[in-house]
């Protein structure tokens, strides 16, 4: 991995397309945590040594102990942040946080409520917030902005690249500062983050093959690097599903059968300008159960309530396709092809 901004890109891996986490250290000496780098979120948390043995999430992750480390700083405040499937508490910590090969002082939470669903099934520890500052629980700093305040970086923008080939290493690279050269083709395609203080951008359209059939009127889309799907309107996902033909399951995923999925139509996201396409190969994650294929939709229906919903929030699954950037400075994303 070539950067040109002299930061050391950090790798990440992919867990089934569907969990992408890379590596940071917290206290001295250092304590090693795997984290999602969250652009949907702006805050860092990870489990707490305190946390409860009531929660067994907590027992199957890296905890942090601030006991053992000499740089801890006490805090002490309160902590929550509410997620679609329960909401994660804790307290405030403050400690070194080494991002990158880059140290940084950060207020952060240790987690001693961690809800079984869906942590059981996180492969990473916690979650290291990209998002605006003014997203920020607790008004606390986010990392990124406490990187920015040092002028280590050439430029303050980062990059997120998701691989889809299980065997290629790494499974995905964030770049601070810059972008790598080895993970995209072509140009790079901005457009502006329509409220600044989110990485979010208008959306003119969503279209199923040649037709516009969703958010006509046009939307807000997230980019999300934290969310493993695309979500959209419950309403407009379920029609797109029936569409393409594919079954409800259970809890929300939806699954087509595996000799239709060559002549499943393409969607597109309108954004910018230009058209941002998904094929099969890029929605359709294939995986093969005890001999027999599941191919598995990676859209999901998600109602967000207003002010912020009704939006479309564009997950890893898009994310794998378009190398993305995010610019602090322009507030402005930029998609290339990834390769
Ligand atoms: C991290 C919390 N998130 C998840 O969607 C989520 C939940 N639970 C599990 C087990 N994994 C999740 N994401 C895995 C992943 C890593 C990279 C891409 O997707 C979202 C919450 C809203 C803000 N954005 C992030």
């Amino acid at each position: 991995p070539s950067t040109s901004n002299g930061t050391t890109p950090t790798p990440l891996t992919n867990y089934l397309d569907a969990q992408y986490y890379g590596e940071i250290s917290i206290g001295s000496p250092a304590q090693m945590f795997n984290v999602v780098f969250d652009t949907g979120s702006a805050n860092l948390w990870v489990p707490s040594y305190n946390c409860s043995p009531l929660y067994t999430a907590c027992f199957t992750h890296n905890r942090y102990d601030a006991s053992k480390s000499r740089t801890h700083i006490e805090n002490g405040t309160g902590f929550s942040i509410q997620y679609a499937s329960g909401n994660v508490r804790g307290f405030l910590s403050e400690d070194v946080v080494v991002v990158g090969g880059i140290p940084v002082v950060q207020v952060f939470a240790e987690v001693t409520a961690l809800p079984a669903i869906p942590f059981i099934f996180a492969k990473f520890d916690g979650v290291l917030g990209m998002g605006y500052p003014n997203v920020a629980i607790d008004g606390i700093t986010p990392v990124f902005d406490r990187i920015m305040s040092q002028h280590v970086l050439k430029e303050d923008v980062f990059s997120v690249y998701y691989s889809k080939d299980p065997m290629h290493k790494p499974g995905g690279e964030l770049v601070l500062g810059g972008i790598d050269p080895d993970y995209y083709t072509g140009t790079f395609n901005y457009m502006g983050t329509h409220k600044a203080g989110k990485w979010e951008v208008n959306m003119k359209g969503v279209s199923v093959g040649e037709e516009m059939l969703f958010c006509k009127e046009g939307c807000t889309a997230v980019i999300d690097t934290g969310s493993s799907y695309i979500t959209g309107p419950a309403s407009s996902v379920s029609v797109l599903m029936k569409t393409i033909g594919a079954t409800e399951l259970a809890e929300g995923g939806y699954t087509v059968n595996c000799d239709l999925v060559k002549s499943l139509p393409s969607v597109t996201f309108h954004l910018g300008g230009h058209e941002y396409t998904l094929t099969e190969e890029d929605y359709i994650l294939w995986q093969s159960q005890f001999g027999e294929d599941i191919c598995s939709v990676t859209f999901r229906g998600l109602d967000v309530p207003p002010p912020t919903g009704p939006i479309w929030i564009l997950g890893a699954n898009f994310i794998a396709r378009y190398y993305t950037e995010f610019d602090r400075r322009k507030n402005r994303i930029g998609f290339a092809t990834a390769v």
